[in-house]
């Protein structure tokens, strides 16, 4: 496991990072979100040591994390790595065989993922003759070599097209499943939601949410909408509820007191017909704005 512990970074005056804790589990996909300057970036070039620490520690398997740790890692960093003016296939050998894959076995591998993600057949050309989507492919194959025992991604879908989201989704997967702890950034929360086992929000810095995709959902004061068979103007009479909307026969409240709920029910089974009583919880997007706001 990657434990993030108290992470903090100061540039002059500010603090990118302040305090920052999580974790990131084996097996799950953790999704980081915040702002643009929230410190994602920073908290992932901390634990990739590529920036140094003001205060708090990273661990790696209830240790310290040392240099060696991390070159077992996959990072893809928010600057990208590769250069422009190589052909793929050497650069992508030279990657594999740097974390210690032979020569045979390291192409063998490349050419695998290169099919894989629809670019068997530009091997040879350089990267920068592959258009932005196409670049952003070969850097996350990179990032993925040979076997990553950790995978730390910056904004790994930004730019590629749903086809490339797909089989980038597919591969984070199988690497999930391998029992590797995965944390990516995005900026996309409806994929985040669809990807990721937990989440972590960043503002300004500091951690604002973390937790499992339903356990955020479910964290917030309860809410009910309910359906009534006449007007639902009454609703606003009753105590330990707050009206959030009311259009009608249709009521979305939210339960100040506890219990409030059950006398609301009571109260409308007692006045006709209830068409639908409903808890709704606030999708991922509410949850991040009253988040960060
Ligand atoms: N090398 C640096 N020197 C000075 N300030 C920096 C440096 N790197 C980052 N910062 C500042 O730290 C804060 C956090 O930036 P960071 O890039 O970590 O945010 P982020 O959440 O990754 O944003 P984005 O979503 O835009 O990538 C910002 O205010 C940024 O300007």
């Amino acid at each position: 496991m990657l434990e993030i512990k108290e992470l903090t970074r100061r540039f002059g005056e500010s603090t990118a990072v302040d305090h920052v804790s999580f974790e990131v589990r084996p097996g799950e996909m953790t999704g980081f979100v915040g702002a643009n300057g929230a410190g994602k970036t920073t908290t992932m070039r901390m634990v990739m040591g590529v920036l140094g620490i003001d205060g708090g520690e990273v661990l790696w398997q209830d240790r310290s994390i040392t240099r060696l740790d991390r070159r077992t890692f996959g990072y893809m960093p928010e600057e990208r790595g590769l250069y422009p003016k190589q052909p793929i296939l050497d650069q992508l050998v030279y990657v594999a065989q740097l974390k210690g894959l032979g020569r045979v076995a390291a192409r063998r591998q490349v050419q695998e993922l290169l099919e894989r993600f629809g670019l068997g057949g530009r091997a040879k050309d350089h990267l920068e003759k592959l258009s932005l989507g196409n670049q952003q492919r070969v850097q996350i194959i990179a990032s993925v070599l040979p076997k990553p025992a950790a995978l730390i991604l910056d904004e790994p879908f930004s730019g590629l097209d749903p086809l490339a989201v797909d089989s980038m989704v597919d591969l984070l997967r199988e690497h999930a499943r391998d029992d590797i702890p995965v944390l990516f950034s995005s900026h996309q929360l409806d994929l985040v939601e669809r990807l990721c086992d937990r989440l972590v929000v960043l503002a300004h810095g500091r951690r604002v949410a973390a937790g499992t995709v339903s356990e955020l959902r479910d964290a917030g004061v309860p809410r009910f909408r309910l359906v009534l068979g006449g007007d639902a103007g009454w609703v606003r009479d009753q105590r330990g509820l707050g009206v959030l909307d009311l259009d009608g026969p249709t009521a979305l409240v939210e339960v100040q007191h506890d219990g409030a709920e059950q006398h609301l029910i009571a109260e409308a089974a007692r006045r006709g017909d209830v068409h639908e009583f409903v808890r709704v919880r606030p999708a991922l997007s509410e949850i991040y704005r009253e988040a960060t706001a």
